[in-house]
């Protein structure tokens, strides 16, 4: 199976000089195409850290991160930039614009694809929150939608542009237990049928069974990646 994610001997510093910190220590990781793949980890180990990296959202100093046959440490903003065109991204706050509607928010996701037409991009955008359930929402701004539809309008841009990699930090955080097992099965559902990789940070027990495989995080050190984790569904 091709390899997705790749991550060699990566270390990461915050801060400069005397106020250099070092949060990363050697992190070897891989993740395989169509993996889906949970970090759990105390409040500070390094788990956000380390999902920007791989999201090309902060560049890497030491070691090697390949993702999706991409090399990221050393790589430039542009290549950054570029990069991140193929990755979706979910957080706990779901950044949606509030003064934007649900469409419009979902159509951001197809922002950098500049090959589609304004046509295209609007049929996309309304297929996508179709599928997750919100057709009758679509002109709906965040302020009129619950929690759990929030985060499903985040969850639609995140995907509407067939992403290979999602990136999820904490999606589930602050939805109630329904709302969040919703998200994470259509997370997984979606994932399925367009066979994407992903890599989710999280504190929720209540959604570690969605994993093919969980790894944890501790003092910036991945204390486990093996198969013996491997959660049985
Ligand atoms: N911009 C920054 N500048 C300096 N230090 C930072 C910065 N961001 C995070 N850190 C430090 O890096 C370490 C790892 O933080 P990180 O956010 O990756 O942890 P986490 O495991 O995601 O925590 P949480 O579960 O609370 O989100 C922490 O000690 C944190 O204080």
């Amino acid at each position: 199976m091709a390899i997705a994610i790749s991550v060699q001997n990566l270390d990461y510093y915050f801060g400069q000089g005397q106020l250099r910190k070092q949060v990363l220590f050697d992190i070897n990781l891989e993740i395989d195409t169509g993996e889906i793949v949970i970090m759990t980890g105390p409040s500070g180990s390094g788990k956000t850290t380390l999902l920007t990296l791989v999201g090309g959202l902060r560049s890497a100093q030491s070691g090697s991160l390949r993702v999706l046959g991409q090399e990221l440490c050393g790589a430039t903003a542009q290549q950054l930039t570029q990069a991140r065109k193929h990755y979706g991204y979910i957080f706990q706050a779901h950044n949606l614009h509030g003064s934007l509607t649900a469409l419009q928010n979902v159509k951001m996701g197809l922002e950098l694809h500049r090959e589609l037409s304004a046509a295209q991009m609007k049929a996309r955008s309304i297929a996508m929150l179709e599928q997750v359930g919100l057709g009758d929402r679509i002109d709906y701004y965040p302020d009129g939608l619950s929690g759990g539809q929030k985060q499903r309008v985040a969850i639609a841009r995140a995907l509407v542009s067939h992403p290979k990699l999602v990136l999820a930090d904490e999606p589930t955080a602050a939805l109630d237990s329904k709302s969040g097992r919703d998200v994470v099965n259509l997370m997984q559902s979606l994932a399925q049928e367009q066979g994407c990789t992903i890599l989710l940070v999280t504190h929720d027990n209540r959604i570690l069974d969605v994993a093919d495989r969980i790894v944890h995080m501790e003092d910036g050190k991945l204390k486990r990646n093996s198969t013996a984790m491997t959660v049985s569904h």
